[in-house]
């Protein structure tokens, strides 16, 4: 197997399989660090899948994937190690305050408890502090995917996988959001993005459209990646 020294994800030959089908075949590709890269395409060609894929929740087969030239293809543990994700979902327990919620994540992701100083630096970036001590079941959607959004700079990981993290920002908030992911690039971290939405941070578009396979259950291609 061949690892290229200046890639922290190359992954290789993936296919995405999802309800009997398969999305997505035949996809490679490499993310260095500093770099990112835009997941195009329309509605249903599997962007939100390929994501999940790689965290590790949907059935997805590859020639291999790799994090920081470290063979993850089996187990994710070494990926999610170095990842965070934030999909459609906001993964945030409603009838806890943001502070709980971010101290939880935090300890289940970390293992070790969070200090005020690294709360309020992410909260901050989405003047989000000042609701700190509020039950998240009173957000608003806006403030819902801002007070999400804070597990990046919360865990501080290199790689960052974000499934249309713009939707129900307002202006200045896409705007902070961008200066944070433009800061993070900057820092030698990688993000690989699905979004429908022009984002003003620049990064290599990949078109999944090119890897749509759209083999149904009972095609051979099919049997023969299941077997
Ligand atoms: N929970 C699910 N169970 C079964 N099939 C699903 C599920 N979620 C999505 N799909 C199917 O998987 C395909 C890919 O969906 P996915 O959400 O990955 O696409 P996407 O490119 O992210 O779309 P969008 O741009 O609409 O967010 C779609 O055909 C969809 O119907």
């Amino acid at each position: 197997m061949s690892k290229p020294a200046d890639c922290f994800v190359d992954m290789k030959d993936v296919t995405v399989y999802r309800s009997g089908r398969i999305l997505l075949s035949e996809l490679s590709l490499t993310l260095k660090q500093g770099q990112m890269i835009v997941l195009k395409g329309a509605n249903g060609c599997g962007k939100s899948s390929l994501l999940r894929s790689m965290m590790g929740y949907l059935p997805f087969k590859t020639g291999y994937l790799l994090i920081n030239q470290e063979d993850c293809t089996d187990d994710r543990e070494l990926f999610h190690d170095e990842a965070v994700y934030l999909g459609h979902h906001n993964g945030l327990k409603p009838s806890l305050t943001l502070r709980e919620n971010l101290h939880l994540i935090y300890a289940m992701t970390k293992g070790e408890a969070l200090s005020d100083a690294c709360l309020h630096h992410a909260t901050d970036q989405f003047t989000m502090t000042a609701l700190l001590d509020d039950p998240v079941k009173y957000f608003s959607s806006g403030q819902l995917r801002r007070a999400a959004l804070c597990r990046f700079p919360l865990l501080e990981k290199p790689l960052w996988l974000m499934d249309e993290p713009t939707v129900g920002l307002d202006m200045d908030n896409k705007n902070s959001l961008a200066a944070l992911m433009k800061n993070h690039l900057e820092s030698q971290g990688s993000i690989l993005l699905a979004t429908h939405e022009d984002v003003d941070v620049e990064g290599q578009i990949i078109d999944l459209h090119q890897f749509k396979a759209n083999l149904h259950a009972g095609d051979k291609s099919l049997e023969d990646w299941i077997s």
